[in-house]
């Protein structure tokens, strides 16, 4: 790859403007309102009193999928997401425009037979007060571009979980067809659907989107622990460890530490596979 070219590159701030039908599609990509009744749910999917979630933060504002342009030298099929944070300042609007600034914050070598961890940074405002919402770090996995050279920051890595049994446990499950609900909300990455580019990437079927999985924690954690008030979940750090296939069930296991604090796991219950490792949150209650 170039590293040069990725180093230098620079991403004019991008202004996203979202209606209540993005934030109710976003939900619907993780899965929210599978039950009629169940009106707990309702605020995330139905515009009376729309609330967005914080997770959106991950989602909006992002520069589309810029390794794929050859001139980087990125071997894009093989690109998995490693890792994802975000730090809430304030709270996302059911709808509004705002403003995100973004950079490739480093790339990390893990040797010519393993790949290189490409770090990205992303800060959000809102448009119109410029009101500093969130901060947002990501990691790109370049299965294809190991030994090509570093720069650069990285995230810092994350612990280990403790060695015991989790204080709650919250199941939940996805659809065969959750890829491609997901991925209206912007990842149009074919990896997600076109079952040719998943083979190229060595899978037996298009994979789950991370921030799909990320939501559906994010889910769990809203419920579990901040009344479903978006507000209350303030920061939240996965690392994706195994791909989830569309259809699997979340099993979100979770590990009180006090004060607000939160480490968690997931695992795709079927496979009895950890997708989600070394996570943590913060929120309020
Ligand atoms: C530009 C804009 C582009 C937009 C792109 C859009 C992208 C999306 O569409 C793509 C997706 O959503 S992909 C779906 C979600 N992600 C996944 O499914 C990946 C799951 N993870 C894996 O398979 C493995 O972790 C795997 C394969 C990633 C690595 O596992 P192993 O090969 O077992 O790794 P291992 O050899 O044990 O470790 C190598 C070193 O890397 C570190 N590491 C491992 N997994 C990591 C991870 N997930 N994040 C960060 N670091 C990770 C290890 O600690 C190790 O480091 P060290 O050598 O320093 O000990």
């Amino acid at each position: 790859m170039d590293i040069e070219r990725i180093r230098t590159m620079s991403i004019e701030p991008i202004v996203q403007t979202y209606t209540f039908r993005d934030t109710i599609l976003y939900a619907l990509g993780l899965g929210y309102g599978a039950d009629p009744l169940d009106t707990s749910e309702l605020p995330f999917v139905y515009e009376g009193d729309l609330k967005c979630l914080p997770s959106y933060a991950n989602v909006l504002c992002h520069p589309g999928f810029w390794a794929q342009k050859p001139e980087f030298g990125i071997d894009w099929v093989k690109i998995l997401h490693a890792e994802q944070d975000f730090h809430m300042h304030g709270t996302l609007p059911p709808q509004g425009s705002i403003r995100g600034e973004y950079k490739v914050a480093g790339i990390e070598d893990k040797g010519p037979e393993r790949g290189a961890l490409l770090h990205q940074l992303k800060e959000l405002y809102d448009a119109e007060s410029n009101e500093h919402l969130a901060t947002v770090r990501s990691t790109l996995f370049l299965r294809g571009n190991g030994g090509e050279g570093s720069f650069g920051d990285a995230m810092p890595a994350a612990d280990k979980l403790p060695e015991r049994e989790p204080d709650k446990v919250v199941e939940i499950p996805t659809l065969p067809r959750q890829a491609l609900i997901y991925r209206l909300s912007g990842d149009y990455n074919p990896l997600h659907a076109d079952p040719a580019v998943a083979r190229k990437a060595g899978f037996e079927m298009p994979i789950l989107h991370g921030l799909c999985t990320n939501g559906i924690a994010t889910r769990a954690i809203l419920k579990t622990y901040c009344g479903d008030e978006p507000a209350n979940l303030t920061s939240m750090f996965v690392r994706f460890s195994r791909p989830v296939m569309p259809g699997e069930t979340i099993r979100c296991e979770f590990f009180e530490e006090g004060a607000g604090s939160l480490r968690f796991r997931a695992i795709a219950k079927e496979r009895d596979t950890v997708v989600l490792d070394r996570c943590s949150a913060r929120y309020s209650d």
